[in-house]
């Protein structure tokens, strides 16, 4: 790696449409391997539709179209030979509601390294599971009933499995759709927390409607307004001197 900012992903001029509606206009930013990246703006702005152009899960929408490039290290992401379901262990997904499988917390674990082929025993399997916990800090608080379901645990404690479960693969990069909008301040406070012990060590990025959010957990702020990226920059400078009449608007509470 040659800077922590040095780009992880490029996207050059992306528009996504539903149907005739466009929904993002001609978005170009790279998005750093080493930091967090928050995008930020009033909703309906188009943030979630970006940020789901990214390891494609738009293509589960069938209205939805995508044009532009989007590159991870490079490789074109929606290129034809591109396999979807490697894609998205690179590129790992948290969304706003804690979705664990109807399975022990275990398994929820195990499933994609198991899939995946990336434990040859189980021995191995046993490791990746306990190092994706501890990754998420959820290892001391599940340990001692790993056969239980995951759905049986408080809201917070299952959105760190789900973290868990996008640890697990390895991925490259870890997109998160206001992974705190369900959790009380407590559980939020525990995943910033988390965010925090994993930046540098995977490209992060977060949606979120909070500015309070975006100023703790990122190094970098993108701001969405009407399907535009108005203004991309280091989050200090985005909240401290930016640069656009719209980003100030917004920061200052006038809109959103
Ligand atoms: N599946 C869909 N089909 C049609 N239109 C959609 C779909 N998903 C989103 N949109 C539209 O695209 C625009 C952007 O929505 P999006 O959810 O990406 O915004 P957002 O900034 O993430 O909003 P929020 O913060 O409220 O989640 C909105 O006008 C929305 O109505």
């Amino acid at each position: 790696m040659e800077h922590p900012g040095a780009p992880k992903m490029r996207t050059k001029d992306v528009s996504v449409y539903y149907g005739d509606k466009k929904a993002i206009d001609q978005v170009t930013i790279d998005i750093p391997a080493e930091y967090v990246t928050a995008f930020i703006g009033p909703s309906g702005c188009g943030k979630s539709t970006f940020l789901r152009t990214l390891n494609r899960m738009n293509d589960t929408i069938p209205s939805a179209r995508v044009e532009g490039t989007i590159e991870l290290d490079g490789d074109d992401v929606y290129a034809s030979s591109m396999d979807v379901v490697q894609l998205r262990a690179r590129v790992g997904m948290v969304f706003q509601k804690p979705n664990p499988f109807p399975k022990s917390i275990y398994d929820n674990v195990a499933y994609g390294p198991s899939i995946h082929g990336l434990a040859p025993t189980k021995a191995d399997l046993d490791q990746i599971v306990e190092k994706s916990l501890q990754r998420a800090g959820l290892w001391n608080e599940v340990k001692d009933r790993l056969q239980e379901s995951g759905t049986a645990l408080s809201g917070g404690q299952q959105q760190r499995l789900c973290i868990a479960r996008a640890i697990a693969v390895d991925p490259e990069v870890i997109l998160m759709d206001e992974p705190c909008s369900a959790l009380d301040p407590i559980a939020t406070a525990k995943i910033e927390e988390l965010i925090d012990e994993l930046q540098g060590r995977y490209a992060i990025v977060i949606v979120t409607h909070s500015m309070q959010q975006a100023a703790r957990v990122s190094q970098r702020t993108a701001f969405f307004h009407l399907g535009e990226m108005v203004e991309y920059g280091p989050t200090d400078a985005i909240f401290t001197t930016p640069q656009e009449e719209r980003t100030k608007d917004y920061i200052t509470g006038r809109y959103g």
